[in-house]
């Protein structure tokens, strides 16, 4: 019998390939939003596996739909022209300056890299941003912390979605990878949170898997104890846990949160930093990052494998 090792067929191999047939078969068609975010984006080898990731959903049948951030890149830049950045609950403040800026490189730089690397593997990545063909339309965000108004400058929610013009790229058989700035009614272009424009377009497009990649396990459970992820929580005990958390896990997980009550059935957030995130998440069955499903009890990681 020829083994692996003498250079024959792999048995374990073809076995990984025959498990992901129920889900080729549950997401043939259907519409993936994926969130790639901006702290799980900034490591080359990472970047190009997610390319690749994307490509294979594609060219497995699925619509794969990319939504980008970019928060260290805008940082970053900001902070090479001396423009100082400023976070409140997990949103940058955003003057009109800084907005340029903001614009300028998700939109010119970000964006324009993802496709780049997408496009390697074949002409299937279409760049758009919230001004493409009406895609978003911004409404300024009011915040208030412990009950006072905070101006956060030209920051946006996502008060409407046209998502024509990302269904035409899909019909078309490519990927649509989409930046988060938006115009409000007026024009004036805002600067949106990527997980909050990720959930606002997964819900629009109807779609069957909102998938969020950032740079930690998932939802800590006692954060800033990274002691133990929560594996599984429901939308209910989600919406009890967000005054607790903190930084950019406001945003995501309200995102999340907004996707599911928006009708997407299922929502992951995911560690970036593995390699093949994506392939991970969407091919196995039990226990990458954390899931927001209706219906399920609250169970970190730890409390899982003692069962
Ligand atoms: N309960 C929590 N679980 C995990 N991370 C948390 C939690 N609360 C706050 N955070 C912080 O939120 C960050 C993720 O948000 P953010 O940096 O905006 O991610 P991204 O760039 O992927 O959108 C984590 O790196 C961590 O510092
Ligand atoms: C309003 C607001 O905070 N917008 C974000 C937009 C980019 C983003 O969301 O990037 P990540 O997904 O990498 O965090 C920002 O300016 O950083």
């Amino acid at each position: 019998m020829t083994t692996p090792e003498k250079g024959g067929p792999d048995p374990a191999k073809a076995a990984t390939l025959a498990a992901a047939l129920p889900w080729l078969m549950k997401y043939h068609g259907k519409i993936i939003v994926v969130k790639y975010g901006g702290n799980a984006m900034v490591d080359d080898t990472l970047k190009k596996a997610f390319a690749e990731d994307v490509v294979f959903l594609r060219m497995a049948g699925f619509k794969p739909v990319v939504v980008h951030g970019g928060g260290p890149q805008i940082s970053q830049m900001l902070d090479r022209l001396g423009i100082e950045s400023e976070f409140r609950g997990g949103l940058r403040v955003t003057t009109d300056e800084a907005m340029d800026v903001v614009r300028m490189v998700l939109v010119g730089q970000v964006q324009r890299e993802l496709v780049g690397l997408i496009n390697r593997h074949g002409p299937l990545a279409v760049g758009l941003s919230g001004e493409d063909g009406g895609l978003f339309t911004a409404a300024r965000t009011g915040l208030v912390i412990d009950g006072e108004e905070v101006d956060l400058g030209l920051v946006g929610e996502v008060a409407s979605v046209r998502p024509e013009a990302v269904l035409d790229v899909i019909e078309a058989g490519r990927i649509p990878v989409i930046s988060s700035v938006a115009p409000d009614p007026e024009g004036a272009v805002h600067n949106v949170n990527a997980d909050t424009a990720a959930a606002a377009l997964a819900v629009a497009l109807g779609a069957e898997k909102l998938l969020v990649l950032t740079d930690v396990e998932g939802l800590y459970e006692n954060w800033p104890d990274s002691d133990d992820v929560i594996g599984e929580i429901s939308p209910e005990a989600l919406r009890a846990m967000l005054p607790t958390l903190a930084s950019g896990m406001v945003p995501k997980m309200t995102a999340c949160l907004a996707a599911i009550e928006g009708g997407v059935p299922r929502t992951t957030v995911v560690d970036g930093r593995e390699p093949h995130a994506v392939l991970l998440e969407i091919f196995t069955d039990e226990g990458v990052g954390t899931q927001v499903l209706p219906g399920v009890e609250t169970k970190t990681r730890k409390a899982r494998a003692a069962q």
